[in-house]
């Protein structure tokens, strides 16, 4: 083979719909190459992350090396790229999607088409990939691949006469999906001697090795001592060591044209390689740098606080590791009189949230405090000026503010079409405006409405799959800035008010939420030695209360016998509880309480 022949080479994302089977199909791909031996199978083993696994979500693109020997006699290189379904990690899908000339798009065939279908098929058409429709999950009862193939001809505009039928849980069918990628996804064009174009997909950091890249190389190729320089950053860094991921890590000589693998940086800030990036030769670069990427921007934002002040460093220091990891990450300094020194750190949505809070804890053995989700309001102040405001503390006073604005989305929703009527009430509920229905098939019907950001990242979606016993799918975008009346609703704690509690609501809804609030924080927060009122006020004016009545909590007195140990026991559980608690003034809050917000039933 030549060096500039790519002719074997195939490089390929999976993306689908959250839970169609992305992770499962990638694991029978790399157990029928022989990839991973049977008996070191786990299942989704590129989901890496121990809150992949224990969640079965993908966060995180992989891209992992495979070999295969084809029915023509010929052995493939396959690169494949396993991607995220859910929607606030769509960025990820397109980025991976940029290093690829193919895609295989996996269809549930109990489900059919759903909303994140559509969205990962436009982005795999629209930067011109190769796609190879695979039906999934033809091992259940209720498959209808025949529907399903129908439903892709006529809402994706894909032909499905190439679709294939497979069982990512029984294997059937992987045998052909593997050969339709030989015939249909076309091989990487590119020049071998050429000066080199490589596009940084992912990077990581190790504490020995300093920052590591995932790349695809367009042009040139990449070799352990060449000097090369990042055309962005405007860095250079002298290749220490190329390899691929088989899933396990394997060193080679070196990456060729068209080849997608790692390249060990040695830089050891994390922050000095960005995702997007082009890399290049130091001494010949390329004459124009890649397209690189849309920069993702965050939709959610939260206060982030340490619960021991002492660990505010230790968090600044956690976030600059994450963020080489996951380029979405931004935050600034924040100062709660409740919480202390924190960030203010902005999220593409709430899973993202959940998963960077809890990274940052395991990962990084943190204690933290997230506090109620805000978005960014576009605040105009009676003097003229528009400030944006992403926490409920930096609102200024009433007297000040002429009028605010907030994000609009534009969301989609699919549903069987006897739940239209569920999903427009819950629209209204969450005073979303319908544009129009669409009927794609006779089973399924698409919605399209406007809704405030800030109604979607409190419990739309979960409200929406109970409502639709889990069959309307969802996505949205970024739609406009509109003219909101909202107000700051406060919360006091034995009548100091609690800054980290805070919200801004729209006034229609203040009081059913501030009801909520309290009845919820009511519940949280346990019971100290004395009364504790609970108040929800807008301004000076008190709207709603609750309170924690009093008592003295005496773990102890379950032990009537002598037993010293299981005495010790106890006052170290309770010890340990209280390290999760906060002291606010008097009170002791657990920290669940900061996000109670999200928990509030729906009136
Ligand atoms: N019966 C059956 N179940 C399947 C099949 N493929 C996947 N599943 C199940 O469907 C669920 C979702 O599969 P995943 O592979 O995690 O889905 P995914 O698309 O990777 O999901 P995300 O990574 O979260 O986007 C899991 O419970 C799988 O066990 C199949 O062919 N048949």
């Amino acid at each position: 083979m030549s060096t500039n022949d790519t002719s074997h080479i195939r490089n390929f994302s999976i993306v689908a719909h959250i839970d169609h089977g992305k992770s499962t199909i990638s694991d029978r791909i790399l157990e029928l190459t022989h990839t991973v031996e049977e008996r070191d199978m786990e299942a989704q083993l590129l989901d890496t992350m121990d809150i992949e696994r224990e969640r079965g979500i993908t966060i995180k693109s992989n891209a992992v090396r495979v070999t295969y020997d084809a029915d023509d006699g010929e052995t493939y290189q396959f690169n494949l790229i396993d991607t995220p379904g859910h929607v606030d990690f769509t960025y990820e899908v397109s980025r991976s999607l940029a290093a690829c000339e193919g895609a295989v798009l996996v269809v549930d065939a109990t489900q059919g088409v759903e909303a994140q279908t559509v969205s990962n098929a436009n982005l795999a058409m629209n930067a011109n990939l190769d796609i190879v429709p695979a039906i999934n999950k033809i091992d259940l009862p209720s498959a209808q691949p025949d529907e399903v193939k129908e439903e892709i001809e006529e809402d994706l505009a894909i032909p499905a006469d190439d679709a294939v039928c497979v069982s990512g849980k029984t294997g059937e069918g992987i045998h052909d999906l593997l050969e339709a990628i030989v015939l249909l996804v076309s091989p990487p064009k590119g020049d071998y001697d050429a000066p080199l174009k490589a596009l940084i997909l992912d990077s990581y950091f190790d504490e020995y090795r300093g920052v590591v890249a995932t790349v695809r190389v367009f042009d040139g190729h990449i070799r352990k001592g060449d000097q090369l320089f990042m055309m962005q950053a405007g860095e250079g860094f002298l290749v220490d060591g190329v390899g691929v991921k088989r899933p396990a890590e394997q060193l080679v000589d070196e990456l060729g044209v068209g080849e997608v693998g790692f390249v060990v940086t040695g830089l050891k800030d994390p922050d000095a390689v960005r995702v997007g990036d082009t890399l290049t030769y130091r001494d010949r670069p390329c004459a124009e740098a890649l397209p690189g990427y849309r920069e993702a921007k965050p939709m959610v934002y939260t206060g982030i606080f340490p619960v021991d002040n002492k660990d505010y460093e230790n968090l600044r220091d956690a976030l600059e590791k994450l963020r080489v990891n996951d380029p979405s990450l931004t935050w600034s300094p924040e100062t709660s009189v409740a919480l202390g020194f924190g960030f203010r750190v902005g999220f593409l949505g709430l899973l993202h949230m959940e998963v960077v809070k809890e990274r940052l804890e395991r990962e990084f053995s943190l204690s933290l405090i997230a506090t109620s989700p805000s978005v960014d309001y576009h605040v105009y102040k009676t003097d003229g000026e528009m400030i944006e405001v992403r926490s409920p503390q930096d609102l200024p006073d009433v007297t000040r503010i002429d009028h605010i604005e907030e994000p609009y989305l534009k969301a989609k929703v699919i549903v069987p079409p006897e739940y239209t009527g569920a999903v427009m009430q819950l629209a209204i509920e969450h005073r979303g405006i319908t544009q129009d229905m669409i009927y794609l098939t006779e089973k399924s019907v698409e919605m399209h409405f406007d809704i405030p950001l800030a109604e979607l990242i409190l419990d739309f979606f979960d409200q929406l799959k109970s409502r639709t016993k889990g069959y309307a799918s969802l996505d949205y975008e970024f739609s406009d800035y509109r003219t909101s009346d909202l107000v700051k609703l406060d919360i006091l704690l034995s009548g100091d008010e609690v800054d980290a509690l805070s919200f801004i609501v729209h006034r229609d809804k203040a009081y059913t939420l501030a009801r909520g609030l309290c009845d919820k924080l009511k519940e949280i927060i346990p019971r100290q030695q004395f009364e504790v009122p609970i108040q929800g006020a807008i301004g000076n004016k008190i709207i709603a209360r609750s309170t924690v009545k009093a008592v003295r909590k005496d773990v102890l007195a379950k032990c009537y016998g002598g037993d010293i140990s299981r005495k010790r026991k106890l006052l170290e559980k309770q010890k340990e509880g209280k390290k999760r608690m906060k002291q606010i003034g008097s009170v002791e809050v657990p920290q669940e309480a900061f996000l109670a917000v999200l928990k509030v039933d729906d009136q």
